[in-house]
């Protein structure tokens, strides 16, 4: 069970989380685009008792036409329709603007549902939205209006009759005695000041009687241009910081990068330190600080190799300190320790350059002399003894040390070992304190 949900893990691929905002704001993006978009609406609903009414009527143009009231309160009027002017109407106007002289912006609406009611002769009633703008209104002069028009049959009227704004249409004899040109003749509704209802173009002889109710207005709060928009800035937005985020956070891991690796850089600078300062310690005897037998291996093959290859002189002393036995058991370890490091002191400083001195083991000494025959190192081995057993080393008894020589003459390192050995022996033998070198039988 554990194993199954691990795998499963592992096969999902890791989201991130700009993915997972940019598949959130994708999936709105989407329901944004097929939802319907009745939940965001707007709407405006005016009743016709709360504005201003005025009758009119076509006597002003020697008509014979008469617009009175039935019942102002109501807003019930009449029109008793004559036939004496060419065109005949009467109309009520309502004025829709505020005490700011500001009318209704109904531009961003679609549709004008009417409630009325009419009883007369006609089949149809013309309503007009009338706009003001700058660019033909003139002050004072009410007909400088824009006449938006549109004349709908009476029979709907009473259980409100829908249009949309589409369908008005500016008042032809208005574009013509205003002389409107023909890019501003389209309809406009961004500041309608009056809303008037008027007897119909094809009214004939009669009374008319008209009362208007209620109008409304929907639109959506936004349109599919806007909404379009509004998604292809947000979209701009988010790609922009998006990718200021990414530089942001590449700039950032970047700098954590080169700290990081600055820092190995540095723990392998202190580890490389340390490998040497064990390296150098492994090589080290502890109590001399001279090189011990793993130290001077390297100087010995070197030797070898430089002796095979250009037949380079190398040569060799064992060193062992005399009656080393009886200085421990007469003045104790410690002292002996001091008279091993004394000597080895001693011997250091006198040697050459390029000589290489070890401790070998006990009270035993290396001294390793690269590029020196047999004579020279047999001259080195008497300077040393020489000075050992002139060196104030203790106070009580005088330090000596056989040497044993040997130069290497044969590719062979534990031969030359041996004759060193047998030198050292050979002094040892002789009453100690003394230079004793093998000569070699197979040198060529
Ligand atoms: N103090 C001290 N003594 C050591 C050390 N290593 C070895 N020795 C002692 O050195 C002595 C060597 O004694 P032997 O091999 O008998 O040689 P020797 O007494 O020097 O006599 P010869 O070499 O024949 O002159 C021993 O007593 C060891 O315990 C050390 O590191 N410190």
């Amino acid at each position: 069970m554990t194993e199954h949900s691990s795998n499963k893990s592992t096969l999902l691929p890791a989201i991130s989380r700009t993915e997972a905002l940019l598949g959130m704001i994708a999936c709105v993006s989407i329901i944004l685009i097929f939802a319907p978009k009745d939940w965001i609406q707007r709407s405006l609903e005016i009743y016709p008792q709360d504005y201003e009414a005025v009758l009119t009527d076509d006597t002003y143009s020697n008509g014979n036409s008469e617009a009175i009231w039935l019942d102002a309160d109501k807003q019930i009027w009449q029109c008793r329709m004559g036939n004496k002017f060419r065109s005949p109407y009467c109309s009520m106007r309502l004025s829709l603007f505020d005490d700011s002289w500001s009318g209704l912006n109904l531009s961003d609406y679609d549709t004008m549902t009417i409630w009325a009611s009419y009883s007369g002769p006609s089949d149809s009633l013309r309503f007009y939205l009338r706009n003001r703008h700058p660019d033909y209104y003139q002050v004072g002069d009410d007909t400088s209006t824009k006449y938006n028009m549109v004349e709908i049959p009476v029979e709907q009227l009473d259980t409100g009759f829908t249009l949309s704004m589409a369908d008005f249409n500016v008042a032809d004899w208005w574009l013509v005695t205003k002389k409107i040109p023909l890019e501003k003749s389209h309809p406009e509704f961004n500041d309608v000041v009056f809303l008037e209802v008027q007897t119909g173009s094809q009214a004939t002889f009669g009374d008319h009687t008209i009362r208007l109710r209620k109008v409304l207005w929907h639109g959506h709060l936004f349109s599919d241009e806007t909404l379009y928009k509004g998604m292809v800035i947000a979209w701009c937005v988010l790609i922009f910081f998006l990718l200021l985020y990414r530089m942001i956070h590449l700039k950032l891991e970047l700098r954590r990068n080169v700290k990081h690796q600055q820092e190995l850089v540095a723990i392998n600078k202190l580890l490389n330190l340390q490998n040497k300062q064990f390296e150098d310690l492994a090589k080290t005897d502890q109590l001399t600080g001279l090189l011990n037998r793993i130290g001077i291996r390297d100087v010995l093959y070197d030797g070898l190799n430089n002796w095979k290859e250009r037949r380079t002189p190398f040569s060799f002393v064992l060193i062992d300190i005399d009656h080393f036995k009886q200085v421990n058991d007469s003045f104790g370890h410690d002292v002996g320790d001091q008279i091993l490091k004394l000597t080895a002191k001693l011997l250091a400083e006198n040697i050459r350059r390029s000589d290489f001195l070890a401790r070998w083991g006990g009270e035993e000494f290396i001294l390793v002399c690269p590029d020196t025959d047999l004579y020279q190192a047999q001259v080195l081995a008497e300077l040393l003894r020489k000075k050992l057993e002139d060196a104030p080393l203790h106070p009580e008894r005088q330090i000596t040390a056989s040497f044993g020589v040997s130069a290497l003459s044969t590719p062979n390192l534990d031969d030359l070992f041996k004759r060193a050995d047998a030198a050292l022996y050979e002094a040892k033998t002789q009453g100690r304190n003394k230079v004793c070198a093998v000569a070699d039988t197979d040198a060529d």
